[in-house]
């Protein structure tokens, strides 16, 4: 079991801890689970799914990297396929509070990038910002996503962001999680591919500028993060955020990164180059290639 998940998995409920142990075990687990591997600890828990989400949010906080506030928020998305994706916020001490990661941003772009079509519901242990309820409303399940918080019932983000400006205010109708592909030719190493292929898949109908970051880790694995834009701009999440998000939530940190590579725009409106530059530097990552999407 990776070291992260040891004290908080010794607190859950025991019938809970003897159907999980394998999974955990495996000191590769993704911080998800599988639609197969859900419905087992259903069984075995007698857990409806909700009660499964809550019961596992100590697991998904446990990946939080909190080096400022030490406050560990966790998230658990439940996508369409049946599949749980853990989030949890990360922050990045040296750089600026514009960088982090909110636990619900980590949750649902992990699903994103994990391939979820469509999300039905967040499980988190605190109440969302009004940040995250904005990024919530970029999704294509819009107001219907239901949240589950302790201690309330459940509702849905239009009871959490009544009024909500959106992208309908924008006239704008492919929503986060759409199938989305800009089509550019994937070329060169595998690194640069990978983010090639992130910037394809990026959501960005505002700037129309696609973004695409890929990390490669020492031991020579590679994660990808597409730029995930929002309707009030702001609560955007780059794509290093994206990729920087799967790379923790798989156990790795940023003394593992090992080069990088940024896909963009020659002539885009917006540039995601220098503040992905800037936070790798932070990070200790200096070798870093830009690519051009043409
Ligand atoms: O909805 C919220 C509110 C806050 N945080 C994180 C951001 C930061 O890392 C820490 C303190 O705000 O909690 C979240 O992850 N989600
Ligand atoms: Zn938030």
């Amino acid at each position: 079991m990776h070291p992260r998940f040891v004290s908080a998995f010794e607190a859950l409920p025991v019938t809970l801890r003897a159907s999980l142990q394998s999974i955990l075990d495996d000191s590769a687990f993704p911080a998800m689970l599988t639609p197969e591997q859900t419905q087992h600890l259903q069984q075995q828990t007698g857990m409806d799914k909700n009660a499964l989400a809550f019961a596992l949010l100590p697991l998904a906080a446990a990946c939080a990297w909190t080096g400022i506030s030490h406050f560990n928020v966790g998230a658990i998305v439940q996508g369409a396929s049946g599949a749980l994706w853990f989030g949890a916020n990360m922050e990045f001490p040296g750089s600026c509070m514009q960088q982090t990661i909110h636990a619900e941003q980590s949750a649902i772009s992990h699903a994103w990038m994990g391939g979820e079509q469509t999300l039905t519901g967040i499980t988190v242990n605190y109440t969302p910002c009004g940040h995250c309820r904005q990024f919530m409303n970029e999704l294509n399940s819009g107001l219907s996503l239901e949240i589950h918080l302790p201690e309330r019932a459940p509702a849905k983000l239009g009871h959490y962001l009544p009024d909500a400006f959106g992208p309908k205010d924008l006239a704008i109708t492919t929503l986060l999680l759409d199938n989305e592909n800009h089509g550019f030719p994937v070329k060169g190493p595998a690194l640069e591919q990978a983010a090639i292929c992130a910037a394809n898949r990026s959501h960005c109908p505002y700037s129309q500028s696609p973004g695409g970051v890929a990390l490669q880790t020492h031991d020579g694995n590679i994660f990808a993060g597409s730029y995930a834009e929002n309707a009030a701009f702001n609560p955007s999440l780059p794509p290093l955020q994206v990729a920087l998000n799967l790379l923790r939530l798989r156990g790795y940190g940023a003394e593992d990164i090992a080069c990088a590579a940024i896909a963009e725009r020659t002539n885009g409106q917006i540039s995601h180059h220098d503040s992905t530059v800037s936070l790798l530097n932070t990070l200790g990552c200096q070798k870093i290639t830009g690519v051009t999407l043409a």
